[in-house]
């Protein structure tokens, strides 16, 4: 194998079929791989002949055609992701799954596959049963499958009709693959208006709500949805984050396309760039929500109720905001005029209070912005100005609590998943990190950079955002020209031969007249 060349844009295979309509298959992956910034190659196994309304022949080519497609690929073109879709008959399933055993063995690549079998028409789209060849040999060598209800039900051999048995159909089929399952809901409302999908991944269920779209145009959309995965996937982007995205990349499709009219029956879904607007994005499912019944969940008794939408910032601009691991520094930091500050005390000991309390009343004294983390119950009994929490701290903190005192609200996100999901407590601001590597905590599985960032920015234009993580002064300008009106420092302060020469530098670059904290 050559070193790859082409280092700068992502490479993404589709081994799929030609939609000769151009709606689906091959045509819609490439679109979608070169609209997520992602170089897109094929592997064609087969050469359809349809329309929008037909689907008159499936044309398979030989395992020796599809198998040199494959092998030419490697040679120059390494993937970093794959994306499978229609295989026409058992002989080309087991050649795939056998080729990809060797792929893997070399480097290790992230497989989704949308088991395309059965069009939506009901017309079969294989030459004979796959059903033994993909759920013994392909799925075991794939990362992600992407069946809709009528496949779920075609590889589980399961009759879905709710929520449990979608979740019960993900796990066995989870259970018999090893890969991770996205369900996709288009075919059944669990909801009226809603269009959910359930990924299960061994660990844990999610819902991914969106809604409905009216429209004849949906042609392709599996296809683009797993498409649009695989590239997030290139792009570095974790599992359920890629997930998300992908359904909104589908979202916007289906809504701007929906008035198009192209063919005399169902046309396809839309390409139309990075998904930006945050209606498009799903709702993530949150638990204790009321309609989390209608999605299985909430079974457990002791089921905390969600509680949404805490004290509001006095502004979208925190500006410069160090977080900072003691009194003393909290006190050097008030002096030079610092306004929005976090206590992060990981070491406790034993007078914690004792500092919680002097950190308040530092922070009264000065009319700070003055953020505790991690001990939500001290920041309450202590009356802070507001707490942050991370993401694993969500279900252990009583978040009631936290509102009905009137406390600000901060939490952690790393990824536009954990942005989804928070967003759903309304919280006083959301944390994005880490931007670069850090080394005052281990961050290195969630480094999010600049491009990220801007892209999250742009879907809560007016929320309270922060960014964090490895921010230096240098690298202010960059992090602040993604629109976020906030950025947390540690070392940047912490470990400055000159603290107040840089904080005035961080000041000058960060703060104007919006960013202050209003008198009371
Ligand atoms: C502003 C800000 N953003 C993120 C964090 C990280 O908080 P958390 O996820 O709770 O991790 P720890 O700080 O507890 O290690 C933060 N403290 N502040
Ligand atoms: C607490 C925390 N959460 C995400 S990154 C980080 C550390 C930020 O520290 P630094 O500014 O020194 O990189
Ligand atoms: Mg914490």
């Amino acid at each position: 194998m050559r070193d790859q060349i082409l280092t700068d844009t992502p490479i993404v295979w589709t081994i799929a079929g030609s939609d000769s309509g151009g709606g689906a298959g091959v045509q819609a992956d490439l679109l979608t791989f070169a609209d997520l910034g992602c170089h897109g190659c094929s592997a064609i196994t087969a050469n359809t002949a349809q329309n929008t309304v037909e689907v008159v022949a499936i044309n398979a080519v030989s395992t020796a055609v599809l198998d040199s497609q494959l092998q030419t690929l490697q040679r120059d073109l390494f993937p970093i992701a794959i994306k499978i879709g229609l295989l026409a008959n058992a002989e080309q399933v087991l050649a795939v799954a056998d080729f990809l055993r060797t792929l893997k063995g070399l480097k290790p690549v992230p497989v989704i596959y949308d088991p395309v079998a059965v069009a939506t028409s009901g017309s079969g789209l294989t030459e004979g049963d796959i059903t033994a060849e993909v759920k013994s040999h392909l799925i075991p060598q794939c990362d992600l499958v992407t069946p809709n209800l009528h496949e779920l039900e075609w590889l589980t051999q399961m009759k879905i009709g709710g929520a449990d048995s979608i979740l019960s159909a993900a796990r066995q089929l989870y259970i018999q693959g090893g890969a991770a399952v996205l369900v996709t809901g288009g075919h059944l409302q669990l909801r009226p208006g809603e269009v959910s999908d359930l990924l299960w991944d061994g660990y844990k269920a999610d819902w991914f709500i969106g809604r409905e779209v009216q429209s004849e145009n949906t042609h392709g959309t599996g296809c683009t949805l797993s498409s649009a995965i695989a590239a997030c996937r290139a792009l570095g982007y974790p599992l359920r984050d890629a997930c998300v995205v992908g359904k909104a990349y589908v979202q916007r499709g289906l809504r701007l396309a929906a008035n198009k009219h192209i063919g005399a029956g169902a046309g396809p879904v839309g390409h139309y760039g990075w998904p930006l607007e945050l209606a498009d994005f799903p709702e993530v499912l949150v638990p204790g929500e009321t309609r989390a019944q209608d999605y299985g969940l909430n079974t457990q008794d002791n089921m905390q109720p969600r509680v949404q939408g805490f004290a509001e910032m006095d502004s979208r601009k925190l500006g410069l905001y160090p977080v900072v691991d003691s009194v003393e520094w909290l006190q050097r930091l008030a002096d030079q005029g610092v306004r929005t500050l976090q206590l992060r005390i990981k070491d406790p000991g034993e007078g914690l209070r004792q500092q919680v309390e002097q950190a308040v009343a530092i922070g009264r004294s000065y009319n700070l912005r003055l953020f505790i983390n991690d001990y939500w119950q001290l920041a309450i009994e202590c009356g802070a100005y507001g707490v942050h929490l991370g993401q694993e701290d969500l279900q252990a903190a009583d978040l009631a609590a936290i509102q009905s005192s009137g406390l600000k609200l901060g939490i952690s996100t790393h990824g536009f998943y954990e942005l989804l999901l928070a967003y759903r407590y309304r919280p006083s601001y959301l944390a994005i990190g880490a931007i670069y590597a850090t080394n005052t905590k281990d961050m290195s599985e969630q480094l999010q950079g600049v491009q990220k960032l801007a892209r999250m920015v742009a879907l809560l234009p007016d929320h309270p955002l922060v960014a964090i993580g490895g921010i230096s002064l240098q690298r202010v300008p960059e992090v602040i020209a993604t629109g976020v009106g906030s950025v947390a420092v540690v070392s940047a302060i912490t470990k400055s031969v000159n603290y107040k020469r840089t904080l005035a530098e961080l000041k000058a670059l960060l703060e104007d007249k919006h960013a202050e904290v209003e008198p009371c």
